[in-house]
């Protein structure tokens, strides 16, 4: 039948990131070799979709159902119901591939249940609570507690798929269609191919989310400078680094991230000392003027980008994340020069994983040296009354907004 490889990946997408929490990228990369790259790219719409929207998708599902049918013909439902509310798929193609894709006890069932969410559906998905409905509870509540109401405006951020924002090399012009954003970084729609843009061979941009390019700004590389990029991979801080003429150390411990850094760094034409390495153990064979340390996280404020973040990750992942951030930072605040600085980031929207490494890094020997607004001319709402960085998904909404990141600039006192 047309259109059943990718309804079929679609589900071993859904199945990788909802039972077993894989992320959706490497999901992605598991998919069979054969299959055309334009079904990948369809399966990767339709689960994206379903997981953006789960919480509402379950809730239309929910009034045609007995009992919870088992995962796969679960999922031939939830791709159904996405299809035939979200994405616009002809009602006659979303109902047959949903029904060839359950398993057969379940037939029936789907083809049922689909023919009365193509004709009652639309009216029900309207009258729901869909940002409060498509956000995990525990996120809700952790991030009404940090942002208060505007929780919603962050949720609703979440609903569709995000822009393509790149990071232009020095002195690159803009490819025709780009928005050019106040912070420098260029914009295209989503779903922009970015190896379909003139000057991608040519390694004049590379790609990074318009908040994500930030924290290397703020460290202000110097010319000549010796800078570490700790947790470097794939490389796009490290090349904004290398591009502002400083002398790059890029230290990563995952060795396939760590080839993926070198091919991007050859694309771009740009150099830097790769090590692999445990950034919390490795010895520096000096110590560096300045540190960038974009450390692991649970990744929450990428949700726009990464739609399995939401599903995948638990409340106990933000404490252990939190701990290994306060051993990197530890390792790095002695890596420095005395006097030397370092942004400390974090794509992640728990204050856990930011503000609340403030009062661990002064007893690290690290001075707050806060970011002045004038630093961060257009942007200016991101920076906190405490002098930090604070982006989140719903900033420059009207734009396509940003991922969720924080960052803290420390000077190593004596
Ligand atoms: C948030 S990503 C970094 C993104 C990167 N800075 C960029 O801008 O492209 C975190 C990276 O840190 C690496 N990593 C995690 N723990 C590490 C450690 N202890 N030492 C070195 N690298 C680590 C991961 O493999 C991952 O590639």
């Amino acid at each position: 039948m047309s259109g059943l490889p990718t309804r079929k990946a679609a589900r071993d997408l859904l199945d990788a990131t909802l039972e077993h929490r894989r992320p959706l990228e490497e999901a992605l990369e598991q998919l069979p070799k054969r299959l055309d790259p334009r079904d990948r790219a369809a399966a990767h719409r339709i689960a994206a979709a379903v997981l953006r929207r789960l919480g509402s998708i379950d809730e239309v599902l929910s009034p045609f159902l007995r009992r919870d049918p088992p995962p796969p013909a679960r999922h031939a439902l939830r791709i159904g119901a996405a299809e035939l509310l979200l994405l616009d798929t002809p009602p006659h193609a979303a109902v047959a591939t949903a029904v060839a894709l359950a398993p057969k006890a379940f037939a029936g069932l789907v083809n049922a249940v689909l023919r009365k969410v193509a004709a009652e559906g639309p009216a029900a998905l309207e009258g729901l609570d869909a940002p409060r409905l498509d956000t995990p509870a525990w996120l809700w509540s952790a991030w009404h507690a940090a942002y208060g109401p505007a929780v919603r405006a962050i949720a609703e951020a979440h609903r569709g798929p995000a822009p393509l924002d790149l990071t232009p090399a020095p002195g690159a012009t803009p490819p025709e269609g780009a928005e050019v954003l106040p912070t420098g970084s260029w914009r295209f729609a989503a779903g922009t191919r970015v190896t379909d843009l003139p000057g991608f061979a040519e390694g004049q941009f590379w790609v990074q989310d318009a908040a994500a390019a930030l924290p290397a700004l703020l460290l202000k590389p110097q010319v000549g400078e010796r800078v570490a990029d700790l947790c470097a991979a794939p490389g796009g801080k490290t090349a904004q680094l290398a591009a502002a003429g400083a002398e790059v150390t890029a230290v990563e411990r995952d060795a396939g991230r760590v080839a993926r850094l070198a091919e991007n760094l050859a694309r771009l034409r740009l150099p830097a000392t790769i090590v692999q390495a445990d950034a919390a153990a490795w010895a520096a064979p000096e110590p560096f003027d300045a540190i960038l340390l974009d450390a692991p996280c649970t990744a929450t404020g990428t949700i726009r980008r990464h739609p399995d973040v939401a599903h995948g990750k638990r409340p106990r992942d933000v404490p252990a994340a939190a701990e290994a951030q306060s051993r990197l930072l530890g390792a790095a605040a002695a890596m420095l020069k005395p006097g030397g600085r370092i942004v400390f980031a974090t794509c992640s929207l728990q204050p856990e994983e930011g503000e609340a490494h403030l009062a661990r890094a002064a007893t690290l020997g690290l001075a707050h040296d806060p970011f002045g607004t004038e630093e961060l001319a257009g942007l200016t709402e991101a920076i906190t009354p405490s002098g930090c960085l604070r982006t989140r998904p719903d900033f420059w909404g009207t734009r396509g907004g940003m991922d969720g990141f924080f960052a803290a600039r420390f000077r190593r006192v004596g």
